[in-house]
This record gives C-alpha cells, sequence and structure tokens, in this order.
C-alpha cells in the first residue's frame, strides 16, 4: 500500500501550500508530491520577467508583476483542472491578493488606480462559481526569525537586498490573513514540528494530518 492509500487521501486532491517568503513552501510541495506521486504546480523564480526589476523598483513594477503573477497562477489553475487533480501547488492564488497586492497598494507603492484595476481583474477570473478551489490549503506557520534565518540560507539577492521591515510587514500580514481566511479549509501546520532536511519520515504526520483533514471536509 502506498503512502497515499494509507492516509486514505484521495488521488483528484488539490492542496495548495500557503505561507510568507522562506517559509518552506516549495520544499514542502517537493516532499509532498513525492510521497503521494501527485504532480507539482510550482513558482518558477528564475524565468519571472519582472521579480529582481521589482524588488529594485517597487513603485515602477509592482503592477507588472501581479498581472504576470496572476496569469501564471491561473495558466497553472488550468493546467490542474485539465489533469483531473492530484496537485501540490506551491503558494494560493489568493495570497496575491490578498497579501502581495493590498500591501503594496496600502503601503503606496502601488497606485489605488492599479490597485482597482488589478482587483477588478483578479475578482472577475477567480471569484466566480467556475473557479475550482483547492481541497485544502495547508499553512505553513513559523516565527519571524526562522523565516529570515531561512531567507538568509537560501540568498536569492534580491530578497538579500530587501529591508528586514518589508518581511516583517508580510509576516504580520500574513497572521491577520489566515485568520479571517474562508476560500477553501486550512491545515496549520508549524515549521518547527517537522525537519525535512533532517527526517525524511518527518513527512508522515503530515500526510495523516491531511487525511484526516481532507476527508473530514470533502465528503
Ligand atoms: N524543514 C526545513 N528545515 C530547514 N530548512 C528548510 C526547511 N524547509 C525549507 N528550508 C530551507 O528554507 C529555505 C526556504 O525554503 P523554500 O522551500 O524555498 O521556501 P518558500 O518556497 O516558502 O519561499 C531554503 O533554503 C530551504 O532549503
Ligand atoms: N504576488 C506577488 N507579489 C509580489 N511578490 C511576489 C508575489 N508572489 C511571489 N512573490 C515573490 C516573493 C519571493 O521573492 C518570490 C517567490 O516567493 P516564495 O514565497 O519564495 O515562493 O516571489
Amino acid at each position: 500500500m502506498n503512502l497515499r492509500e494509507k492516509y486514505h487521501i484521495p488521488h483528484d486532491s488539490v492542496i495548495t501550500i500557503a505561507g510568507t517568503v522562506g517559509v518552506g513552501k516549495s520544499t514542502m510541495t517537493h516532499a509532498l508530491a513525492d510521497a503521494l506521486n501527485f504532480r507539482t504546480s510550482l513558482e518558477k523564480v528564475e524565468t519571472n520577467p519582472y521579480l529582481d526589476k521589482f524588488y529594485a523598483d517597487f513603485e515602477r513594477w509592482s503592477f507588472h508583476l501581479q498581472i504576470y503573477f496572476l496569469a501564471e497562477r491561473f495558466k497553472e489553475q488550468k493546467r490542474i483542472f485539465e489533469y483531473g487533480g492530484g496537485f501540490i501547488q506551491d503558494r494560493s492564488i489568493y495570497e496575491d491578493t490578498g497579501i502581495f497586492a493590498k500591501m503594496h497598494y496600502e503601503k503606496g507603492t502601488m497606485t489605488p488606480t492599479d490597485y482597482e484595476t488589478y482587483r477588478n481583474l483578479f475578482d472577475a477570473m477567480v471569484m466566480t462559481p467556475y473557479f475550482p478551489h483547492p481541497h485544502l490549503l495547508i499553512y505553513l506557520d513559523g516565527s519571524l526569525d526562522e523565516v529570515l534565518d531561512r531567507i538568509k540560507e537560501r540568498g536569492r539577492p534580491m530578497e538579500q537586498q530587501t529591508p528586514i521591515s518589508y518581511w516583517r510587514e508580510m509576516h504580520k500580514r500574513y497572521e491577520d490573513w489566515i485568520n479571517s481566511f474562508n476560500a477553501c479549509p486550512i491545515l496549520r501546520i508549524n515549521i518547527a514540528d517537522y525537519d525535512l532536511m533532517n527526517n525524511k519520515a518527518s513527512i508522515e504526520p503530515v500526510l495523516e494530518k491531511i487525511g484526516h483533514f481532507i476527508n473530514q471536509s470533502r465528503y
């Protein structure tokens, strides 16, 4: 019996991993996809044509970047639908608007007009009855210090040059956002409760929780 069957996780499940930058979403996405034999839907940072420019000049590039992310995530959403599920998704589409676009608008690095245009597009594309929401959103929770350590360790140059106040603001916003999130069921996992780097088997308790939770909420 494979791990997916062992923990009664339906083969067509769509699980999205949410959490602040550096918390460990991509690492968890790969570990879960390997364990469940699911496909991955990843954020491709290296091929993003706006990300470096955005970190160098938020005002100039925030709208372009949000539109780029929206298009990328929507294409991924279509791919997931066409395969009929069985996916682990690295970051949810809800974070783009609920965290990033909102933060840049409220901090004055996205104009009110650009924000409104973006929101209208987002609502028209995503907040419709036709949009398939994931079966489960796994929220990775970690302290600001743990997250800062991981951003540093990963070493993406544009993130190293970004002031700590940006990550602190984002961390706070994530806490508020997840406390009021209700678009799909949530499973919260603290990053101190598993260690995928040193103990691959620490994915099993996560799978057990997913199985338990997804069966409670899906049927
Ligand atoms: N469970 C873990 N324990 C220790 N380090 C981790 C763990 N998960 C991820 N990391 C490290 O933290 C950094 C950020 O992880 P990543 O998965 O890229 O985060 P995200 O996708 O949320 O931005 C990477 O250097 C990764 O190797
Ligand atoms: N919607 C977004 N707006 C601005 N920046 C974003 C958005 N989504 C992701 N990002 C950035 C944050 C990181 O620098 C990279 C990748 O995110 P990660 O959490 O490391 O997977 O893209």
